[in-house]
């Protein structure tokens, strides 16, 4: 679905972060991304959500070359993607049921006909009783699985992840890996970008390890 090859990017007149990067995501794959803090793995995520442009190299998404999407097909293309960023970005003066509603809010559907779908993945997450709150009334976990929930709701066919378990204690990241593994089970790619070693050791995944700019793959 996703290819990159020799893939560089640099910040500006930077350095270049990263270097010769080539793999590729298939469909229903389960990777990890890792490396040291630093690295480049949200950079990575950045290129891989199309909100960054490679400085060289090639990238191809969903069988278009990346260098000639427009700017017109970037949102089309960008709903087959869902993120969860490692800020969450929830508006705090919206519920979580309308956080999660939003995306399908401002492609105008009514609600009548979404109600349903966002109440049952919110139930799916394990927020079905906190779905009337604001975010700034939610833990760190519900605040993740709020985000994980907002990112799934268009039914990306890719979810990326950054850092999904970073703030939560360790029964918690474990609900959240289970959650990943059966939404690939249900045929979504998943990504997940992470430092916790424990979290990788728990599935037998590709891993994709990010150092001096370089990617190393390990199936
Ligand atoms: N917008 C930016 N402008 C300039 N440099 C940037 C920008 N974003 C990131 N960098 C630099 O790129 C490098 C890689 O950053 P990135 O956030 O991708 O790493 P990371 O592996 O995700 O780190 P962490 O694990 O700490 O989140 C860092 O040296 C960072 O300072």
């Amino acid at each position: 679905m996703i290819r990159f090859e020799n893939v560089g990017l640099r910040y500006g007149m930077g350095p270049e972060i990263l270097r010769d990067i080539t793999f590729q995501l298939p469909e229903r794959s389960f990777q990890f991304l890792s490396g040291p803090s630093g690295a480049g793995k949200t950079t990575l995520l950045r290129l891989l959500f199309l909100s960054l442009k490679p400085t060289r190299g090639l990238i191809s998404v969903f069988g278009k070359d990346r260098s000639r999407i427009t700017r017109q097909e970037l949102p089309l293309l960008r709903r087959r993607i869902g993120v969860v960023f490692q800020d969450f970005r929830l508006l705090d003066h919206m519920t979580t049921y309308e956080n999660v509603a939003l995306p399908l809010r401002v492609r105008g559907r009514e609600e009548a006909s979404y109600r349903n779908d966002v109440t049952e993945l919110l139930k799916w997450v394990g927020l079905g009783e906190r779905m009337h709150v604001l975010p700034p009334v939610l833990s760190g976990g519900e605040k993740q699985r709020a985000a994980i929930a907002r990112a799934l709701i268009e039914q990306p066919e890719i979810l990326l992840a950054d850092e999904p378990t970073g703030n939560v204690d360790p029964p918690l990241a474990r609900r959240l890996l289970r959650l990943f593994i059966e939404l690939n089970r249900l045929g979504t790619a998943v990504v997940i970008a992470t430092h916790d070693l424990g979290l990788m050791e728990q599935v037998d995944a590709r891993r994709m390890i990010l150092a001096n700019g370089r990617l190393d793959i390990y199936d």
